[in-house]
C-alpha cells in the first residue's frame, strides 16, 4: 500500500475530500486537507505532502482559473493523474429553517455559478457570499437561521443540517475534473497508478505560447497536431500577465509523451514557442 499523503481543499465535506477519499480507498495514502488552493501548492512545494488535488474544471463553468495559474507559476510542477468526480448540490441549512427565511447563502464560488439558474429564479433578493469551500459555507449555515450553504449531500450530516432542495445544479450534467499534481522530480515508481506506463488511455497536458504575435500562428501551431492525427481535448487561454493581448495556452491531447507521433508534434510545437512546458502524461479515474 502507498504511503503517499495527498493535500486536498479541505475541511470534511467539501468535494475535493470526497474525491480523495475515493482515490484512497482504491489506492491507499493518506490525506491533509488545507483551506486554501495556494495553501495545498505551497504544501507541494515545501514537500509537506508529495501530491495536492487541484480543481481544474467544470463541465457547467469551465475553468478554475486559481488553479491554472499556479500550474503556471510553478514550473516544478508536475500533473499524475486526473480525477473526474459528479457534482450534485444541495441547500442546505439549519433544522427547522424554511426557504421563506433565507436571507444569505453561501458557497465556494464555483458551487454559487454551478447553482446559478436555481439561486436566480428562487433566490433573487438573498445576499450571496462567498467561502472558501463548500465546507466552509456550511459551518457558516450551522451559525444563524437565516443563512443556507450550496453544497454536497455528505454535508447535512456532517454539520447536522437539513436539505432543503436538491439538484440545484439542473439537468445539465455537472462534474469537476480535478488534477493530482507534484513536484516533478519525484519518483512515484513503486505506485503504478502515478505511472506513465498503467495504462493505455493517456492524456498529455501542455502549456505553451507563440513565439511571434502573427496572423495564423495559433492555426500553424495546432496543425502540428492534426498533422500528427492527435486529438486535441481542450485548449483554454490565459492572460500572459507581462502585455495586454498577450495570451499562454494550455492544451490537453489525447496520448503518452512516450507516442512517437505526440512527441514530434510537441517538439514541433516547443519551437514556435517563446515559452513551452510539459505538464505530464496522465490517466485518469472517473468516480461514479
Ligand atoms: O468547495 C468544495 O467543495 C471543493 O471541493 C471545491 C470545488 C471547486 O473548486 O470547483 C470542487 C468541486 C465543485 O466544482 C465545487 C467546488
Amino acid at each position: 500500500m502507498s504511503s503517499l499523503e495527498y493535500g486536498y481543499l479541505g475541511p470534511p465535506g467539501t468535494f475535493s475530500e470526497q474525491a480523495i477519499s475515493i482515490y484512497c480507498k482504491k489506492h491507499g495514502g493518506k490525506t491533509k486537507g488545507f483551506s486554501s488552493i495556494r495553501d495545498i501548492v505551497k504544501a507541494v512545494i515545501n514537500d509537506q505532502v508529495q501530491l495536492g488535488l487541484l480543481p481544474l474544471e467544470n463541465s457547467l463553468e469551465g475553468s478554475v482559473n486559481l488553479s491554472l495559474d499556479l500550474l503556471y507559476q510553478h514550473s516544478e510542477l508536475k500533473l499524475y493523474r486526473e480525477i473526474i468526480l459528479p457534482i450534485s448540490h444541495y441547500l442546505l441549512a439549519q433544522k427547522g429553517v424554511t426557504k421563506a427565511e433565507i436571507k444569505e447563502i453561501y458557497s465556494h464560488p464555483q458551487a454559487i455559478a454551478q447553482s446559478g439558474n436555481y439561486l436566480a429564479k428562487e433566490f433573487e433578493n438573498a445576499k450571496i457570499v462567498y467561502t472558501d469551500s463548500t465546507a466552509a459555507a456550511a459551518k457558516k449555515a450551522m451559525e444563524a437561521k437565516n443563512r443556507a450553504a450550496v453544497g454536497s449531500i455528505r454535508l447535512a450530516d456532517i454539520y447536522d443540517l437539513e436539505i432543503l432542495e436538491n439538484n440545484l445544479q439542473g439537468d445539465l450534467p455537472n462534474s469537476t475534473r480535478f488534477v493530482l499534481a507534484a513536484k516533478k522530480n519525484k519518483d512515484f515508481s513503486g505506485n503504478n497508478h502515478l505511472g506513465e506506463s498503467a495504462a493505455s488511455d493517456f492524456k498529455t497536458s501542455i502549456i505553451c505560447a507563440p513565439e511571434v504575435n502573427e496572423a495564423g500562428i495559433l492555426y500553424k501551431m495546432l496543425g502540428k497536431f492534426a498533422e500528427e492525427n492527435i486529438d486535441l481535448t481542450r485548449i483554454e487561454s490565459r492572460p500572459s500577465r507581462q502585455q495586454l493581448g498577450e495570451y499562454i495556452f494550455y492544451i490537453d491531447l489525447k496520448g503518452c509523451i512516450s507516442d512517437k507521433n505526440l512527441s514530434s508534434a510537441l517538439a514541433k510545437v516547443e519551437k514556435m514557442s517563446s515559452y513551452f512546458r510539459l505538464l505530464g502524461s496522465y490517466t485518469k479515474t472517473v468516480m461514479e
